[in-house]
C-alpha cells in the first residue's frame, strides 16, 4: 500500500431501496489501493446490493462514488466501473452452458477479436487458469455446462482475473468459495494475497469466517443495511466478529419444540443401529464397500469437490421406494439442491409457494388446496428458517442469495419426506442461520429422518454420526464419527484407498 496514492475508490452515503425494503441505508465505505477487505454480514444485510453499486450493475436511489480522488463520478455504470478497472465474481454465475470455456472466455474479453481468437482466447483462460488453480483439469474446448459447479466457479474466477486489455485494480469477489472444495479455495485464497501484493484491491464476501479473517486486511461488517464496523483483520477473532455481525431477528412464536435446547444428537454415538434405510453402491466401485444409512442418522459425503457426492444422491434419490442392484432405498425422499439456480428455485413463483411446493398434497381439501394451511406452513417455515423479508409472497428472486437457500431447506423440511438428501446446501448461509439449520437437522434425525449430506466444509461433516469420503466416483473411506479428523478426510481423498 503506498500511502501518498488516493483511495482507488470511495463511496459516500450510499442508499438503495427495494419498494419497501431498504436494502442500503447510507452507506460509506473506502477501498485503499492494493487491501484486502473481507465483508461480512448476516444474509439479507446488504452486501451484494452494495457491491452491485460498486460494480455499476446497480444505480444508487442516493450517494456519490468518486475514484483516485477524481470529482464524483456522474452516472456510474458498469462500463465506467470496467473503465475504472473495477470487475466483479457474482454468487450467481454467468458463463454460458451451451459454449465452451475458451468461447465464454470471449464473452467476457471482447478485446480478443479477429483472426486466431479462439487460439488466443482459450490461451489466456488457460494461462490464468494454471497460475490461479495449478492442476485444475479444465481444458478451453470443454462445454462449460458439462462442467460442475466448481470448475464454473473456477473458470468464472479465471476469467475475471485475466487482463486482456485495459488495467485492474479491484476485483470483487461474492462468496467465490462457495462451491470450492478446501483445496482449491486455498489456493484462491493464496491467489488473493499474490493480487493485493501487487497492488490489486480485492473485497471478499464470505460467510467462511476462518477464511476471511486469515486472508483479509481489514473488515468491514454489514447489518440491516448499513456499515456498523470497519477496523483491521488482526483486530478480531472469530467469536468477535460473530459478535459484531450482531444477531437477526428469530421469531420462535411459530416453532415446534424449543431449537435453543441441546440437541438430542446422534453425535458421538459409536454403535450403529436402527433399521437400514439406504443402501447404495456407487457403479464404479470394486470390492464390497457400500454406503448405509440408517434410520435417524445424519451421514456425511465427503471428500473433494466433484467426485461422485453428487452422483450418488441422485443415486439414492432416483431409486426411492425402490429395491435394486446397485441402491435400494426404503422410504420417501426430498433433494436439497446445491446449485438452485438450474436445480432448486421456480424463479417465477412466490417464495411461498417454492417452499410448499412439494407439500401440496398434504395440504388438499375437498381436492383443492386449502389456502389457510399453505399460508401457516409458508409462516411457520419463514420464521422457522428465519426467511428475511416482508411478505411471503413475493418473488422468489427478490431474497438474497442465502435466503433463497433456506427456503429450499425449508421446502424439503416442510415436506413428508423420510430421507433428506443435501447436495451441499449451506453454501452462502450465514454463520446464524447455520447454527438454527443445524440444530434442525439433527432434532429432525433425532425424530427419526435420515439425512445424507455432501458438504465441501469440513466443519460440517462434524454433525454427521458417520462420513463417507468419494474419490473418483468410489467410496475410499468409511469413518464412524469417533475416527473423524480433517486430516483423515484429506488424506482419503488423495489416496487410493485409505481405509
Ligand atoms: N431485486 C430485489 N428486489 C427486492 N428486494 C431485493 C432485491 N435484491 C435484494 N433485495 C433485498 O435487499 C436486502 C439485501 O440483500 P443482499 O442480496 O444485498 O444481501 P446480502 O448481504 O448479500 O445477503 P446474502 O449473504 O444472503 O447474499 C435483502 O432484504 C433482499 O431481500
Amino acid at each position: 500500500m503506498t500511502e501518498t496514492q488516493p483511495d482507488l475508490i470511495r463511496l459516500a452515503g450510499i442508499r438503495k431501496s427495494f419498494g419497501a425494503v431498504m436494502a442500503l441505508r447510507g452507506v460509506d465505505l473506502t477501498i485503499r489501493r492494493g487491501e484486502c477487505i473481507g465483508l461480512v454480514g448476516h444474509n439479507g444485510a446488504g452486501k451484494s446490493t452494495l457491491m452491485q453499486v460498486l460494480a455499476g450493475t446497480l444505480k444508487p436511489d442516493e450517494g456519490t462514488i468518486t475514484v483516485s480522488g477524481h470529482e464524483p463520478v456522474r452516472g456510474y455504470s458498469v462500463s465506467e466501473a470496467q473503465g475504472w478497472g473495477v470487475r466483479c465474481v457474482f454468487q450467481e454465475l454467468s458463463l454460458c452452458p451451451n459454449l465452451t470455456v475458451a468461447e465464454n472466455a470471449r464473452i467476457r474479453h471482447p478485446s480478443l477479436k479477429g483472426p486466431g481468437w479462439r487460439r488466443r482466447a482459450a490461451n489466456l483462460i488457460i494461462s490464468e487458469l494454471d497460475r490461479i488453480f495449478p492442476g485444475h483439469g479444465i481444458r478451453p474446448g470443454d462445454l462449460v455446462g458439462d462442467l460442475t459447479l466448481g470448475r464454473r466457479q473456477m473458470v468464472e474466477i479465471a476469467s475475471t482475473f485475466a487482463v486482456s486489455s485495459g488495467h485492474l485494480d479491484l476485483i470483487i469477489l461474492d462468496e467465490p468459495t462457495s462451491s470450492l472444495d478446501q483445496v482449491v479455495a486455498r489456493q484462491l485464497l493464496d491467489h488473493v494475497r499474490r493480487a493485493t501484493a501487487g497492488g490489486c484491491s480485492v473485497i471478499l464476501i464470505s460467510h467462511i469466517l476462518g477464511e476471511i479473517l486469515s486472508t483479509a486486511d481489514r473488515m468491514v461488517v454489514m447489518k440491516d443495511g448499513g456499515v456498523v464496523e470497519a477496523k483491521p483483520a488482526s483486530a478480531y477473532t472469530r467469536d468477535s466478529l460473530v459478535a459484531a455481525m450482531g444477531t437477526i431477528a428469530h421469531d420462535t412464536s411459530h416453532r415446534a419444540g424449543d431449537a435453543h435446547a441441546p440437541a438430542p444428537a446422534a453425535a458421538g454415538k459409536a454403535e450403529r443401529s436402527g433399521p437400514v434405510v439406504v443402501e447404495a453402491r456407487p457403479p464404479r466401485q470394486r470390492g464390497d464397500r457400500k454406503l448405509v444409512a440408517r434410520k435417524g442418522e445424519i451421514i456425511g459425503l465427503g471428500g473433494l469437490a466433484g467426485h461422485g457426492q453428487t452422483s450418488m444422491l441422485v443415486l439414492v434419490h432416483d431409486a426411492a421406494g425402490r429395491s435394486g442392484r446397485v441402491a435400494t432405498v426404503t422410504g420417501k425422499v426430498a433433494f436439497v439442491a446445491g446449485d438452485r439456480q438450474t436445480d432448486g428455485v421456480f424463479p417465477l413463483w412466490s417464495i411461498g409457494r417454492n417452499v410448499t411446493i412439494r407439500s401440496l398434497g398434504a395440504m388438499r381439501r375437498f381436492g383443492l388446496i386449502d389456502p389457510r394451511k399453505e399460508r401457516e406452513m409458508e409462516q411457520r417455515w419463514k420464521d422457522r428458517m428465519a426467511i428475511r423479508t416482508p411478505d411471503m409472497d413475493n418473488g422468489i428472486l427478490t431474497l438474497s442469495g442465502g435466503n433463497q437457500q433456506k427456503a429450499l431447506f425449508a421446502r424439503a423440511l416442510a415436506s413428508d419426506a423420510d430421507i433428506i438428501l443435501m447436495d451441499d446446501p449451506m453454501r452462502g448461509v450465514d454463520i446464524g442461520t447455520k447454527e438454527e439449520v443445524y440444530r434442525t437437522i439433527k432434532e429432525e434425525a433425532a425424530r427419526g429422518r435420515t439425512f445424507l449430506w455432501y458438504t465441501t466444509e469440513f466443519e460440517e461433516l462434524e454433525h454427521c454420526d458417520h462420513v463417507y469420503v468419494f474419490r473418483t466416483g468410489t467410496l475410499v473411506a468409511d469413518l464412524p464419527r469417533s475416527e473423524l479428523s480433517e486430516e483423515r478426510v484429506l488424506q482419503s481423498s488423495f489416496e487410493e484407498d485409505a481405509a
